[in-house]
C-alpha cells in the first residue's frame, strides 16, 4: 500500500513500538506510532495496570507523549495489534484523536503480515463531539 504518504519503514517501526507494551493481563500488545509533522516518531504502547482501568492504550500513550514533549502537529499515526488482520482503536482513543489530532488526519491501521488500512479521525469518529459543539 502506497499512498504517497505511507512510508514502509513504518510498519518496522510500529512493531518496535509494539514490543514495548506491558500486557502481564491481556497479553495482547499494541503499538501506535505517531508521525510528527518534522516525520519525528514518537512511540506509543498499551502500559496496563493491575487496577484494569487505570491502564492506557497505545495510541493514547503517542498522543500524551507527544504533547508532554511539545509536539502537537502530526502527519499520521499507525498501529499495530497482535490481532491476525488490522484492528481499529477504541472509542476512548477515537475521542483523544478528535481532540489532539485534525479531523483529517490519516491513521492506518496494519498488521504484523503488512497489510495496511486507511481511515482517518474522522471516518473513524464520524459527527464526533468537540470543543466547536460547545461554541
Ligand atoms: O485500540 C486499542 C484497543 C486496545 N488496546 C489495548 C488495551 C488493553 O491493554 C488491550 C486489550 O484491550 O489492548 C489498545 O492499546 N488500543
Ligand atoms: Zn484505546
Amino acid at each position: 500500500m502506497n499512498d504517497g504518504i505511507f512510508k514502509k519503514e513504518w510498519l518496522t517501526e510500529v512493531l518496535e513500538a509494539q514490543s514495548r507494551a506491558y500486557t502481564p493481563y491481556s497479553n495482547f500488545n499494541v503499538g501506535a506510532l505517531l508521525i510528527t509533522e518534522d516525520d519525528e516518531y514518537i512511540y506509543g504502547a498499551n502500559i496496563e495496570n493491575a487496577a484494569y482501568p487505570a491502564s492506557i492504550c497505545a495510541e493514547r500513550t503517542a498522543l500524551v507523549s507527544a504533547y508532554a514533549n511539545n509536539k502537537k502537529k502530526f502527519k499520521a499515526i499507525v498501529i499495530v495489534t497482535d490481532a491476525p488482520g488490522p484492528a481499529s482503536p477504541c472509542g476512548v482513543c477515537r475521542q483523544v484523536m478528535k481532540e489532539l489530532c485534525h479531523d483529517e488526519m490519516p491513521v492506518y491501521l496494519t498488521s504484523k503480515t503488512g497489510e495496511v488500512i486507511k481511515r482517518t479521525v474522522d471516518d473513524l469518529l464520524p459527527l464526533g463531539f468537540s470543543g466547536k459543539d460547545m461554541d
